[in-house]
């Protein structure tokens, strides 16, 4: 079988990593081509968030545009599922035109944001503000409105969280089909070697220094090489009051 040849994305080499004095990750020296679908695993608070952040920004310093879908989701619950969707889209369009589809959509938008709706079963609550939606039902709406977003590129901080594992498996495989390359933090395993063609993951060495710890294909990779990013449970206690 004939390779592609590779075309780069993106280069980010970093020392440090983190947030003010706090080192999240060391040594950093990650490539992205494109076309290439990334899983980042690794156990809570490895350092997946930071991760996609410095990915997020450095793209965003070469003009390379991204869809974006963070963890908190970001939308507005008192609007319309409607207008958090457009919103997506709100950098692309004069600010008279974001103004006037706020007061009232104007069809042509209502019909672009509908078709980016419908396959992810949520069509049907483009009137309903998202304060009244359950998480799975904001999880697609934040999804809905990266997808809207229009561009090749999808960075996603644990998009699936909160969806059952089939309806997980679907949302990747849709997000796959509307761009080209992706990098998804995740938190099932299984989904990483089934939908993605690369896993970075992140954990900490043997001096507890956070580091990327794996980046493999997944053709090469069997669910047990994925272990050694999750820590025993008996060794990280819960603290409950
Ligand atoms: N804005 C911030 N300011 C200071 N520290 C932060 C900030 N964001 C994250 N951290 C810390 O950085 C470390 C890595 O956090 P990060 O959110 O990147 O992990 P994660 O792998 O995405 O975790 P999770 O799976 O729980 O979302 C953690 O110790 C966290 O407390």
């Amino acid at each position: 079988m004939t390779q592609a040849t590779p075309s780069p994305l993106l280069h980010l080499s970093r020392h440090h990593l983190g947030h003010g004095a706090e080192v999240v990750l060391r040594d950093l020296d990650v490539h992205l081509e494109h076309g290439e679908r990334v899983a980042l695993l690794g156990a809570s608070g490895a350092g997946k968030s930071t991760l996609l952040e410095a990915l997020r920004s450095a793209l965003h310093e070469q003009g390379t545009p991204a869809a974006w879908c963070p963890q908190r989701q970001g939308l507005v619950p008192q609007l319309s599922v409607y207008h958090n969707i457009f919103m997506g889209r709100l950098d692309q369009q004069s600010s008279l035109t974001n103004l006037l589809n706020l007061l009232r959509p104007r069809p042509a938008h209502w019909q672009a944001v509908a078709v980016v709706c419908e396959p992810l079963g949520i069509a049907g609550l483009m009137e309903r503000s998202v304060e009244a939606l359950s998480g799975g039902q904001r999880q697609r709406v934040a999804i809905a409105r990266a997808l809207y977003q229009g561009h090749d590129l999808f960075l996603g901080d644990e998009p699936v969280a909160s969806v059952d594992p089939h309806q997980a498996s679907q949302l990747i495989h849709w997000i796959h089909s509307r761009h080209a390359t992706s990098v998804v933090a995740l938190h099932q395993k299984e989904l990483a070697l089934t939908h993605f063609t690369r896993v970075i993951g992140l954990g900490k060495d043997e001096n507890g220094n956070g580091k990327v710890l794996l980046d493999a294909n997944t053709d090469d990779l069997k669910p047990q090489d994925l272990d050694c990013l999750y820590p025993a449970a008996s060794s990280e206690p819960l603290d409950v009051d």
